[in-house]
C-alpha cells in the first residue's frame, strides 16, 4: 500500500479518534475471522536453535512458506544461512524448534519430546555451489539419477520434460565437463526437481557464475520453480540475486533471522538500521519529532492516512513518540528526485556513473548528506547545486535511543483502517 505524505498539517480530532477506535474494533474481528480461515502454512520452521560443540549457529529462527513460495536467507559469511538450510534438509541435528512441511512435522524438540525424520525420508532435493554433477554420466543419466523406483517409462518421460524444462534437450547426451558453468547449474537444478521434491534447498546455487550470468540465471530458475509450483528456499550473500529469486527474504545476522519479508517490504521498511543498511543504499539523517510530523533538513514529513473522517477531511498520523524526540529517517536514493524547477536545493559533493543513472551524494544545507539516483543525461559536475525533490513515502523512522526501527506498518493505523473497509 502506499503511504503518501503530505505538507500540511492537522491534528486527530476527539471526533476521528472515536472513528479510529471503532474501526480498529472492526479490524480486530476481520482478523480474527480471517485468520481462522487462512490456509496453514506449507512449511513452518518454529524457534529453531543449530550449534557446533557450546557455541549456537542458528538462534531461535522461525518462518513460513506458503506452497509454491520461494523463500530466501540473505546475510553476511558465518551468520548461519548454510546451517540453517541443512537443519531443515535433516543434515544438521537442531537442538530445539520444530520444523513441519506440507502438515508433516519433521523434527521437534521440546523438553518433553524428541524426534527427527530422517533426511532421505524428508522428500527434499538439493542444489549446491559446486553443481555435485557426476562427471562420468551424461546429463540425461544424471537428471535420472533420483528415480530409481520409477518405471522406465515414466523415467525417460520425466527425463525429456526436465530437459525441456531447464531447455538443455539437444544436451542430453553430453557430460557435465562440455557444458558451461550455467548450463551445469540447470542440469543441477533439473535432476533435483526429477524426483518431484516437496521443498527445493538451494546452496548459494550461482556464486560459481560470474555476475552477469548470476541475474539471468536467477531470473530463469524463478521462472521454473514457479511453473512446477515447487516451494523452495535459497542462501546467497547477494541481494541481487535474493530479490530477483525470492518471494520472501530472511536478512540474518549472527544466527537471528532479522527480518522475513518481501523483497519491497525489506526495502521500504526495514526493522532495524542493519537491515536498511545491508538491504540496499540510503543515508539516515536526523529529525526531530513535533506536532503531528517529523521536521529534517529536507523539510517537515508528515503522514496521511488514507481514509476520511466523516466529514470527508483526511485523517492524518501521529508519530508514537514524544514531541522533542530525536530519531533517524532512511532516506533512500529513489526518495531523492532531480528537479531543475524546485526551490529546495543541495551541492553535489560525488557521483557514481552507473549507466542509466548517476547515483549522486549530495550535502543539504545544514552539512547532512543523501544519495540521489539521477538519469545520466543530467550531467552535473561535483561542486554544483541541483534542484531537488523530496518524495518520502516510505519513511522509517529509527529512535536514535535504542535504534529500534518504528516502520510505517507497526503502527500505521492507514492501513488498520482501509483493510476493513
Ligand atoms: N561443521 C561445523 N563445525 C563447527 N562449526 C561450524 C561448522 N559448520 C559451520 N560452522 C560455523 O558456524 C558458523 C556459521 O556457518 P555457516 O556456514 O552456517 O554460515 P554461512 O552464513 O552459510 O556462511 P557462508 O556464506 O560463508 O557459507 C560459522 O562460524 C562457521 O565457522
Amino acid at each position: 500500500m502506499q503511504k503518501n505524505l503530505i505538507k500540511a498539517s492537522a491534528d486527530l480530532t476527539e471526533q476521528s479518534k472515536h472513528t479510529l477506535a471503532r474501526h480498529k474494533a472492526q479490524h480486530d474481528t476481520h482478523q480474527q475471522a480471517l485468520s481462522a480461515t487462512e490456509e496453514k502454512p506449507y512449511l513452518k520452521v518454529k524457534d529453531l536453535v543449530v550449534g557446533y560443540d557450546d557455541i549456537t549457529v542458528v538462534d531461535g529462527l522461525s518462518l513460513t512458506l506458503k506452497q509454491g513460495e520461494i523463500g530466501c536467507f540473505l546475510g553476511y559469511s558465518g551468520c548461519g544461512k548454510t546451517t540453517a538450510l541443512r537443519a531443515i534438509a535433516g543434515l544438521e541435528p537442531t537442538r530445539q524448534g520444530m520444523i513441519s512441511l506440507n502438515g508433516q512435522r519433521l523434527t521437534e524438540q521440546t523438553s518433553r519430546t524428541s524426534f527427527a525424520v530422517a533426511p532421505a525420508k524428508r522428500g527434499m532435493g538439493m542444489v549446491f555451489q559446486d553443481y555435485a554433477l557426476f562427471g562420468h554420466l551424461t546429463v540425461a543419466k544424471n537428471i535420472a539419477f533420483g528415480l530409481n523406483n520409477w518405471s522406465k517409462s515414466d523415467k525417460q518421460a520425466r527425463v525429456a520434460e526436465m530437459l525441456r524444462l531447464v531447455e538443455l534437450s539437444e544436451h542430453a547426451n553430453k557430460r557435465p565437463a562440455e557444458l558451461s558453468g550455467g548450463q551445469q547449474q540447470r542440469v543441477a537444478l533439473a535432476r533435483a526437481l526429477a524426483p518431484k521434491p516437496k521443498l527445493l534447498l538451494l546452496d548459494e546455487p550461482f556464486s560459481n557464475l560470474d555476475v552477469v550470468l548470476r541475474e539471468s540465471l536467477a531470473m530463469s530458475v524463478r521462472d521454473i520453480l514457479k511453473r512446477t509450483n515447487t516451494t523452495a528456499i535459497l542462501v546467497t550473500h547477494d541481494q541481487n540475486e535474493a530479490f530477483a529469486i525470492a518471494d520472501k527474504v530472511g536478512v540474518m545476522h549472527e544466527g537471528k533471522l532479522v527480518q522475513w519479508a518481501t523483497p519491497s517490504d525489506l526495502y521500504h521498511e526495514p526493522v532495524s538500521p542493519f537491515v536498511a543498511e545491508f538491504v540496499g543504499e540510503g543515508a539516515m539523517i536526523d529529525g526531530i519529532i513535533q506536532e503531528g510530523h517529523v521536521e529534517t533538513a529536507l523539510g517537515d514529513i508528515y503522514r496521511r492516512m488514507e481514509v476520511c473522517d466523516e466529514l470527508g477531511r483526511p485523517q492524518y498520523c501521529e508519530y508514537d513518540y514524544p514531541n522533542g524526540t530525536p530519531i533517524k529517517v532512511l532516506v533512500r536514493p529513489d526518495d531523492i528526485i532531480h528537479d531543475d524547477d524546485s526551490s529546495q536545493t543541495a551541492l553535489v559533493v560525488g557521483r557514481v556513473f552507473r549507466g542509466a543513472n548517476y547515483l549522486y551524494r549530495l550535502q543539504l544545507a545544514d552539512g547532512q548528506t543523501v544519495l540521489s539516483l539521477v538519469p545520466s543525461h543530467h550531467n552535473h559536475e561535483v561542486g554544483s547545486h541541483i534542484g531537488i525533490l523530496p518524495i518520502l513515502e516510505h519513511v522509517v523512522v529509527f529512535d536514535e535511543k535504542d535504534i529500534n526501527a518504528t516502520t510505517w506498518s507497526e503502527y500505521d493505523r492507514a492501513d488498520m483502517v482501509t483493510e476493513v473497509q
